[in-house]
């Protein structure tokens, strides 16, 4: 069998979440870079070919046993049945729904609303909207802190890894990113530093990503201070 093959890109904290999933079933994979946020172009997202690979514009995307899939968390809901060993979902059913349900709070309530398109389309001149994003994951932020102060042990949800760790950090990095004083929301950023030192999220951390910048964009700063 060929290699799965992730489209992806480092800035991008919905590939970040499948790239930990991927390496946490330890399941080797090759990369294919979409650029995302290009000066003055249209982002690789908007390429015909890659409307072919997923119509709604954006990634990840994975390739899999002769399947294209789309959707992060679809993608590692796949992950979890195809390769159920390394589990991503506790075994007790309320803790797994608990895990789904933080991981739908992150990838339907937080990162839509700070998406590269969203904040785009809401100013006028179609640059980025910093105040926007900032905005949006701050309130998300507040709900998500209580939301884990009752699920917590080591992680999100008790003391195993699950996938809404998987969605956590490369969210906490998109709240750096809009200087956001993560500090204040002390369960998320007691969790995020407990996964900092993971094999597999060491391994899925944009810097370690193919098409990592020699020089971070000055708007990314505050995410790798
Ligand atoms: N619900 C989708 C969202 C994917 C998504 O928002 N991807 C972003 C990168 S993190 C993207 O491709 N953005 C491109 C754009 O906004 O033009 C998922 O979880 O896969």
């Amino acid at each position: 069998m060929s290699k799965p093959l992730l489209y992806s890109c480092w800035m991008s904290s919905c590939a970040w979440r499948v790239r930990i999933a991927l390496h946490l079933k330890q399941i080797d994979f090759n990369v294919k870079t979409i650029s995302i946020l290009k000066t003055g172009e249209p982002g690789d997202q908007y390429s015909e070919e890659f409307e072919k690979i997923n119509p709604m514009k954006y990634i990840p995307a994975l390739e899999i046993h002769g399947h294209t899939l789309i959707e992060s968390l679809s993608i590692i809901n796949y992950l979890e049945e195809a390769y159920p060993k390394r589990r991503l979902l506790p075994k007790d059913i309320f803790q797994r729904t608990k895990a789904r349900a933080i991981s739908d709070v992150i990838c339907s309530g937080i990162q839509p609303l700070q998406n590269l398109k969203v904040q785009k389309f809401s100013r006028p001149d179609g640059n980025l909207n910093f105040e926007w994003a900032s905005f949006w994951i701050s309130q998300g932020f507040s709900s998500l802190e209580n939301i884990l102060k009752e699920s917590t042990g080591d992680y999100c949800v008790g003391n195993e890894i699950t996938m809404a760790d998987c969605c956590l950090v490369p969210q906490v990095a998109n709240a750096r990113r809009y200087k956001i004083e993560v500090s204040s929301y002390p369960t998320i950023a007691r969790i995020d530093k407990a996964l900092q030192d993971h094999e597999a999220f060491r391994k899925a951390h944009p810097s370690q990503q193919p098409d990592f910048p020699k020089e971070v964009p000055a708007s990314f700063a505050s995410q790798f201070k």
